[in-house]
């Protein structure tokens, strides 16, 4: 078990707002460059580090002389681009002291679902490693909008895992471990090891800390090291001042030990689990059959009906229309108006221009 973290070349560390900022709001600058020690002595030891970091809302609210996170999005917004300039110029700063250079690499689950997209942004951060400089990642919260946003950045750290096929996930956060229940109750045990949902049976997986900056709270984070878990990347949770500690080895924390099956392409993955579907296309029998068990493309031919808005390129659902359960999720080659008249037709009796897949097997992902 410990092997698998000690042996990690690829790591992705995720740390949450409420481990960054001070009682009073802002940075807590001690706190980021007791993390940026414990990183860069990895990155000393020859390991690949991608830091996922929030705090950019929390860091954003004293500059604004907001007194509390705010809830509507067009003011987390503009604290957010307050705040991650601040929050970057930090770490800039802190790793500057061991001679490393960072790279600020902003996402939303769009970007990444589209295969132009996904190719550019693994390259980047590929490049950034292959440089010696450190990716910091956050969500961009300045463009997503309510539908597309992740909101935490516990799933997105498990998607950039997958996306640089990271060999481990470490999740920080201000609670030590997971717990039975809320850590703050006396019974609550904690949890050294989980193998598989059996050994989330029984726990109370509660929302947001004390400090009252995180978003997730353990619902996300065990969220995230599910996915982690399935695309095969073994996952420790532990509390931010402990992941020297944890990284060095020590049974410190919980770890989540990763499925033995293949895991889908990192893209799909991104797909299944990033993207809000913006409409569904509902299939007959022999649709379902071809997409579930002979994994082919969707034809219009196999389609009954359709709802929901959408342009080509944004993420539908598809849904078996005899039971109404979504099967599979993809990216749909048409807009929502160009289908009504598609259905049901056999692809020969249709015009050239509307012979191509409805949505194509290698953009489609079970569910
Ligand atoms: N079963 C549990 N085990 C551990 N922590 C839990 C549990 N249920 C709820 N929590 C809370 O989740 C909080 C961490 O989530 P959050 O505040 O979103 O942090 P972050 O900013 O690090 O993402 C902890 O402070 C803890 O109080
Ligand atoms: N992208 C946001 C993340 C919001 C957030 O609070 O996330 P987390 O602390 O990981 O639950 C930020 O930087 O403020």
């Amino acid at each position: 078990m410990r092997e698998a973290v000690t042996g990690a070349k690829r790591i992705v560390v995720k740390v949450g707002s409420s481990s960054l900022t001070t009682a009073a709001g802002g940075i807590d600058g001690e706190r980021v460059s007791s993390l940026v020690d414990a990183l860069a002595k990895l990155i000393d030891d020859g390991r690949e580090v991608v830091l996922v970091s929030s705090g950019a809302i929390a860091a954003g609210l004293a500059p604004l002389g907001l007194r509390r996170r705010p809830r509507d999005l067009a003011t987390q917004q503009a604290a957010a681009s307050v705040g991650q300039g601040l929050l970057i110029g930090h770490y800039a700063g802190s790793f500057a002291r061991f001679g490393r250079t960072v790279g600020q690499v902003l996402l939303t689950a769009d970007d990444v679902t589209r295969r132009a997209h996904y190719r550019n942004a693994y390259r980047t951060l590929r490049k950034l490693l292959d440089l010696k400089a450190v990716p910091i990642v956050n969500e961009n919260d300045t463009v997503a909008t309510d539908e597309i946003r992740f909101g935490d950045n516990d799933r997105l750290a498990a998607l950039v895992a997958a996306l640089v096929e990271a060999d481990l996930l470490v999740l920080l956060s201000d609670v030590d471990a997971l717990y039975t229940g809320d850590p703050a109750k006396p019974e609550s045990r904690r949890i050294d090891e989980v193998r598989g949902d059996d050994d989330l049976a029984g726990v109370t997986i509660g929302k947001t800390g004390k400090a009252g900056v995180g978003t997730g709270g353990m619902v996300t984070k065990v969220e995230a090291a599910r996915i982690a878990t399935g695309a095969g990347i073994p996952v420790v949770l532990t509390a931010a001042p402990l992941a020297g500690a944890a990284l060095a080895g020590e049974p410190i924390g919980t770890f989540f030990h990763r499925e033995p099956r293949k895991p889908p392409a990192a893209r799909l993955f991104w797909l299944a689990h990033a993207t809000t579907p913006r409409g569904r296309l509902h299939l007959d029998p022999g649709a379902v059959a071809a997409i579930v068990v002979r994994r082919k493309s969707l034809l219009p031919a196999g389609i009954t009906a359709v709802d929901g808005s959408f342009t080509a390129g944004e993420p539908v659902d598809l849904i078996d229309a005899g039971s109404g359960v979504p099967v599979a999720r993809g990216l749909v080659n048409y807009d929502a108006v160009e289908l009504p008249v598609l259905l049901g037709r056999s692809t020969k009796d249709l015009d050239p221009d509307y012979r191509r897949e409805v949505v194509h097997r290698d953009d489609l992902v079970l569910l």
